[in-house]
């Protein structure tokens, strides 16, 4: 049964206001730490069961974005029984040189996995690096949506993103 009370409690875990710098160079009042639902293993395990729901049913393989994607991912892969792949910003330059550590994406339907999206700006470079290394993307999936942009932006390059909450469902709170 779903829990009425998850938004409450994720908003009460990782809402700050305050004055803050966003990935995408602007500035907010308000910021989701998405490190403090994320340290909290049972939190993290209902936020992934409730985003289990909304994997696409051809989903091959799960990639969560460094590096708040990371710890989202492996509980999502968890309910979802997908594997995960790890999905560096830039690959480093030793050992195995890879951008997407974990499960081989080329030729297969991935759905990106994301913490927080603001613009989708994280989520384009990504969805761009993995499909040239082969990855089929057209869903990008995450806890939640700003809503400033981020769909929008996904829609222009053919990706459909979806959220377990917005920051509209939390000003009902
Ligand atoms: O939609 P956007 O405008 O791209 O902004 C959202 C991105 O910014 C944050 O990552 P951050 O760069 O803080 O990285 P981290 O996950 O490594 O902490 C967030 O986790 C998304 O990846
Ligand atoms: O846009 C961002 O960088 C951003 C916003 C936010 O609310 N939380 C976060 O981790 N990143």
């Amino acid at each position: 049964m779903p829990d009425i009370d998850l938004p409450a409690r994720i908003h009460a875990a990782c809402h700050l206001t305050g004055e803050f710098v966003l990935r995408s160079g602007r500035t907010a009042t308000e910021y989701f730490d998405k490190y403090q639902f994320e340290a909290d293993p049972r939190l993290l395990d209902e936020v992934a069961a409730g985003m289990a729901a909304l994997v696409p049913p051809d989903t091959e393989v799960l990639a969560g974005l460094e590096m708040g994607g990371i710890a989202v991912v492996v509980a999502l892969a968890r309910h979802a029984g997908l594997p995960c792949a790890f999905v560096r910003k830039a690959a480093k330059p030793y050992g195995t040189r890879r951008l997407a550590e974990g499960a081989a994406v080329s030729g297969r339907r991935v759905l990106l996995v994301e913490d927080v999206v603001t613009s989708g700006g994280q989520l384009v470079l990504s969805a761009a690096d993995l499909r040239a290394l082969g990855a089929d993307i057209t869903d990008a999936l995450c806890v939640i949506d700003r809503e400033e942009g981020g769909r929008e932006a996904l829609a222009a390059e053919s990706i459909t993103l979806s959220a377990l909450l917005t920051r509209s469902s939390f000003a009902a709170l």
